[in-house]
């Protein structure tokens, strides 16, 4: 039985450590089904590549040894040739990428042009870790198949619409007014929060929620009526919590110190900063999550706990942000699979009236908060590459 037409949106989002995609059909309702997935991960250490059709059935799974050296180019060459293989008779109608930084300019999705292009390149410093490659990404499809419409949907565009005391850091004017201001990222994930939300909750449509993006980069929203009101991260996706290897929020005093005392030039600064920081530089062991809660070793144990600590803190200044909080979600790989974090985050919120049923945690149910606690908790997964599916559909249909 067909379900879906021949046309296919491609979607990437390259990330900091990994390349995901999806091929998405339009289905005869007018909706995206996903046909292909997956991804490679491990990107700069060991990458493996893993795709899985709509059955979830493996499609490809291989694996590049330390010693090939395998590089951003090479992968992505493979992952693109691998896709253009099993199209499975569909015809390639446009591409959507999640592009991290759209910068002061960038509020919605936006069909990709040379001028538009040069305007992404020149946010690349304000997100080294993403930018590059999202836009490597576009720049080795555009080779490939010139004519073929491609569309950025931007990580900081959800959270254009927040008052502007959330946006501003207290420096002169000029400054604020050149760009140098909060953005905050992950917005396409927030998105789909905002719009899966209701679907599970529908008394929540108007609600103040609390929403923790905890994957390798984390982030938190302050998400009032499905809007963003606040979040974590700012002018950088360095703000905020502590992330897999990076450091988070920081006092500024820190830097001038590495600068002028350890003669630090600023490429060494972004390195320690974005690299070497966060749940790797204060466990020393790791910056995967997993491998923490399974160490056992004493600086594993307060990097997990320094980084359940600061989502604790947030939650509260966040919640001030509305005035107060009428839900909590968590999401993302670590927030959708790791029971132990949330119920040690759940624990530090207990003075808010939350409270965490131990069967529905360990089972990642839908809403882990018992009858008891004050206000629900849910776990939803995130699917950013549905979001930049239909963003890259709509844009598409305006375009027509
Ligand atoms: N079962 C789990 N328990 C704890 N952490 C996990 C689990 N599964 C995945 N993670 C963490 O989730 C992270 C990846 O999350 P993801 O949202 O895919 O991140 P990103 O898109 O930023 O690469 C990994 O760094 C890993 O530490
Ligand atoms: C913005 C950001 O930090 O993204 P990621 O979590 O994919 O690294
Ligand atoms: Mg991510």
């Amino acid at each position: 039985m067909t379900t879906h037409g021949r046309n296919a949106i491609l979607v990437i989002n390259a990330g900091s450590s990994s390349l995901k995609f999806s091929v998405f059909r339009e289905a005869v309702s007018g909706d995206v089904v996903v046909a292909v997935n997956g991804q490679i991960s491990g990107i700069g250490t060991e990458p493996r590549f893993e795709a899985k059709d709509t059955a979830k059935r493996l499609l490809a799974d291989r694996s590049w040894a330390a010693s090939e050296q395998a590089d951003r180019k090479t992968l992505l060459r493979f992952l693109l040739d691998w896709i253009e293989e099993h199209l499975d008779g569909a015809r390639l109608i446009a591409a959507g990428h999640r592009v991290v930084h759209g910068g002061v300019r960038f509020s919605h999705p936006v069909l990709l042009t040379d001028a538009v292009m040069e305007e992404l390149d020149g946010l690349v410093p304000l997100a080294p870790l993403h930018q590059p490659h999202n836009l490597a990404a576009i720049r080795a499809l555009a080779e490939a198949h010139p004519e073929l419409p491609q569309v950025a949907c931007f990580d900081t565009a959800f959270h254009r619409g927040q008052p502007w005391q959330s946006g501003a850091f207290a420096i002169p004017r000029e400054l604020t007014e050149e760009g140098i201001r909060r953005y905050g990222f992950h917005g396409l994930s927030y998105e789909f929060i905002a719009r899966r939300l209701p679907e599970i909750a529908p008394a929540l449509g108007d609600a103040r929620v609390v929403v923790a993006h905890l994957g390798s980069g984390a982030s938190m929203c302050a998400m009032h009526g499905g809007r963003s009101v606040d979040s974590t991260m700012g002018f950088t996706a360095l703000d905020g919590l502590p992330m897999g290897t990076r450091c988070g929020t920081i006092d500024p005093g820190v830097l001038i110190y590495l600068m002028r005392n350890k003669g630090m030039s600023a490429d060494a600064i972004e390195k320690l900063l974005y690299n070497r920081s966060g749940l790797l530089g204060v466990s020393g062991v790791s910056n995967d999550m997993r491998v923490l809660l399974e160490s056992g070793d004493a600086h594993a144990e307060e990097a997990v706990e320094l980084f359940c600590f600061r989502i604790a803190r947030e939650t509260g200044a966040l919640a001030a942000s509305m005035g107060g909080i009428d839900a909590f979600v968590f999401t993302a790989g670590i927030g959708e699979r790791s029971a132990p974090i949330r119920e040690r985050v759940g624990a530090r919120l207990g003075w808010l009236g939350i409270d965490i049923d131990p069967a529905a945690n360990a089972a990642n149910e839908t809403t882990i908060s018992s009858p008891a606690s004050r206000i629900p908790v849910h776990v939803i997964p995130t699917d950013e590459e549905r979001m930049i599916a239909v963003h890259t559909r709509n844009a598409l249909a305006a375009k027509r």
